[in-house]
């Protein structure tokens, strides 16, 4: 039976995106003593863009949407990060996103600085062809901030290859001649990756493994909700069922479904399919909210949707052992804290959802040097570089006595303080 009075998470606008990343940084900051002027360079984006996308729609009338991108800091290479479609896009939304980037580029030990970007629409509101008029606009406006060298978006929520496919030929359209580097999540057919698509997905499932291994389990026996089954949350289902995991739930903005025999995740994809994305009436499953999935008895929790989902308002009824962040800044610093003093491991974004971008990044590798990979060596070069960032967070945590979280965070922080020293970017 599901709990019929759950505490709701907070509704994303309620908090500041852009504040609880800043929360992070500080708390990393105080760990690393961190000079006060280098803390104060990096509580700040280098570069915040807003451009204004007139759009005629369909139905001839004109729209002007506004287009966000933030380029948080490029001290380790060209900046990188998702678009983001999604109507709760706000500027401080993707300052905070920008940021997180930064870190987890550097935690990776990927040469890449941090950018974000997005535009608040819905795009199951839009035509495909509406799509790709504001995408290309997009691109058009942003064509003196994007670049091989400079910044180099990919996909986030509610965009996917096909939209990196236009922003590319967009921007090759505008400097000549084919640039198939200034974006990665591309498909195949213009010098995407093999991998990319499920690569953050299968990130998760590494990261999730190896913390399952460190408390003497395995996903064989583990028990999984996942909240949002799109491109993260549908990739890492399929992979840890396929790794013998019980998904005992999955949701959709709209709600999901629960059975604690654990749900058959490739005959959900397929009754998904014949039913227009609908899960609604899937065979042996009871609907559950969003809010009600996090609250579920089970080994895991994946939250792969949105931010601040997990709140002082819910943390404390959190029941299981371990919180891997698919999404990015799904869990605010207080509930954090409640987390684990429950003794709740919590794997920090920046470290569970890093397949994205190394994936992204062995594309830019790919494209720069004219060579493809196979599939098989695309992931096996990816698996490396999770596991070995995965230890390298467990041997700081138990170094400096500290949370998970925070140990990713004073690496990532640390070694672009370090390169800003280095470059000597400050008096
Ligand atoms: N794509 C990537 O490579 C990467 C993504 N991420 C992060 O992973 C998260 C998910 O991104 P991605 O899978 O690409 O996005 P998608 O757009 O592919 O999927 C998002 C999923 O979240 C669901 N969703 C939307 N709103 C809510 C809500 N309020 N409550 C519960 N579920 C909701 C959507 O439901 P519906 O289908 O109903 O819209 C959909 O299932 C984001 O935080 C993103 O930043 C991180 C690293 C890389
Ligand atoms: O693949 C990329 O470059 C970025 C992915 C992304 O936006 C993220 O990791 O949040």
């Amino acid at each position: 039976m599901l709990a019929s009075s759950t505490p709701t998470a907070p509704s994303p606008a309620h908090i500041c995106p852009y504040a609880q990343a800043c929360s992070y940084l500080d708390w990393a900051a105080r760990e690393l003593k961190l000079d006060p002027g280098v803390l104060a360079i990096l509580s700040t984006p280098r570069k915040v863009v807003t451009v204004a996308i007139p759009v005629r729609l369909d139905n001839q009338q004109i729209q002007v949407l506004a287009g966000h991108r933030v380029q948080h800091c490029d001290v380790l290479g060209p900046y990188k990060g998702g678009i983001r479609y999604h109507p709760a896009v706000t500027l401080e939304e993707v300052s905070a996103l920008a940021m997180l980037m930064t870190w987890k580029c550097a935690l990776m030990g990927i040469p890449y600085g941090g950018a974000k970007g997005g535009i608040p629409i819905d795009p199951r509101q839009y035509s495909i062809s509406e799509l790709e008029r504001i995408t290309r606009r997009y691109t058009s406006e942003l064509i003196k901030d994007i670049g091989p060298a400079i910044d180099i978006p990919a996909p986030d929520m509610g965009t996917s290859a096909r939209e990196m496919a236009w922003m590319m030929d967009t921007y090759s359209m505008n400097v000549g001649h084919a640039v198939p580097g200034v974006v990665t999540g591309k498909p195949l057919s213009i010098g995407g990756s093999r991998g990319r698509e499920m690569a953050t997905g299968r990130g998760v499932m590494i990261t999730v493994r190896e913390a399952l291994a460190l408390r003497g389990g395995s996903l064989a026996e583990a028990t999984v909700l996942i909240q949002g089954f799109g491109n993260v949350g549908g990739a890492a289902a399929n992979l840890l069922h396929q790794a013998g995991a019980k998904i005992l739930a999955v949701s959709r903005g709209s709600g999901g479904l629960y059975n604690p025999k654990g749900l058959d995740i490739p005959a959900l994809k397929a009754y998904m399919k014949e039913h227009g994305g609908s899960m609604e009436g899937f065979p042996g499953a009871e609907p559950i909210s969003n809010a009600e999935l996090l609250l579920q008895k089970a080994d895991v929790l994946i939250p792969a949707a949105l931010e601040n989902q997990i709140t002082e308002a819910n943390a404390d009824a959190i029941q299981v052992q371990i919180v891997a962040e698919a999404a990015n800044g799904p869990t605010t610093l207080a509930a954090d804290q409640i987390l684990e003093s429950r003794g709740i491991s919590v794997l920090p974004d920046i470290l569970t959802n890093a397949g994205g971008v190394v994936v992204s990044y062995l594309e830019w590798v790919q494209g720069l040097s004219y060579v493809f990979w196979d599939e098989e060596r695309v992931n096996q070069e990816m698996e490396g570089l999770m596991v070995r960032a995965f230890g390298r967070v467990v041997q700081e945590a138990a170094d400096r006595r500290v949370p998970l979280r925070l140990a990713a965070y004073t690496l990532g922080v640390g070694r672009v303080a370090q390169a800003l020293q280095d470059r000597g970017l400050y008096p």
